[in-house]
């Protein structure tokens, strides 16, 4: 499966930017995890967004989900002009009444997801594990028919089910939200150092940190994950893109 990143930013886009949004490719099929402000603009330089089959949505923050209510209206101008033939997939982590608001329901199912789920999409299989954030939010895991493994972490504070959940992945999509002199900033979050510490338990063929603030210096939270964790650490990057 193909990875590109189409943004990356914590809180709010920066300039030319997006926050959170990653396209998978696998033999035709594609999925947008997360879909934050900015994104819906950065990623058709890479899809048309006619082909997107799903949307996965990890919780609802607008840095995760503000561009999905553009999407609904793109998906539902595509359809009338006949360039798209099916409605668009929306898998979301939620919990009671928060949750997703279309105002067109014809042109996007909304399907909840919770630890429990198993969702297929062509040959990849998806599946959510409960992250300790501020609202309800997953991490999710996509696996191809070959066997290989991505985890994209959306937000997540330090907790064992993050660990678990990435155990021996090809790739691990890790949130870095803030520096270690921050640890006690917010506990919905990770720091860098904390980013290391679950790669170097869940030992992924390669870390990916994201979600990144926009002040310092990046190189630094490189440097502070590798303190922990000694194999390849990559900050990402819109347009980074990879093979799995
Ligand atoms: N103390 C805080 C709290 C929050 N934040 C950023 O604001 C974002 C709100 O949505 P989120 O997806 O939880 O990510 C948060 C941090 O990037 C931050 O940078 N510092």
């Amino acid at each position: 499966m193909d990875l590109t990143v189409i943004g990356y930013w914590g809180a709010y886009p920066d300039k030319n930017e997006a926050t959170s949004g990653y396209l998978l490719e696998h033999k035709g099929s594609k999925i947008l995890l997360d879909c934050g402000s900015g994104v819906l603009s950065k990623l058709q330089n890479y899809t048309t967004l006619e082909e997107l089959d799903a949307v996965v949505i990890t919780h609802l923050h607008a840095d995760h989900m503000a561009d999905v209510y553009s999407l609904e209206f793109a998906t539902l101008i595509s359809m009338q002009l006949g360039r798209r033939l099916k409605p668009l997939e929306v898998y979301v982590y939620y919990k009671d009444s928060n949750r997703l608001d279309f105002s067109y329901p014809q042109y996007v199912n909304v399907h909840q997801v919770t630890p429990q789920s198993v969702v297929t999409i062509g040959e990849l299989t998806l599946e959510f594990s409960e992250n300790i954030h501020e609202v309800p939010c997953c991490a999710v895991k996509v696996t191809s028919g070959e066997g290989k493994s991505l985890v994209y972490s959306g937000d997540t504070g330090y907790c064992q089910k993050i660990i678990d959940f990435s155990w021996g992945v090809d790739v691990l999509v890790l949130e870095s939200s803030f520096y270690s002199w921050q640890k006690e900033l917010n506990q919905g979050h990770l720091t860098a150092g904390e980013a290391g510490q679950i790669a170097a338990i869940a030992q992924p063929g390669r870390l990916i940190l994201t979600h990144l603030p926009h002040y310092g210096d990046h190189q630094q939270l490189v440097l502070e994950a590798s303190v922990h964790y000694n194999g390849e650490i990559q900050l990402a990057y819109c347009g980074m893109r990879l093979t799995i």
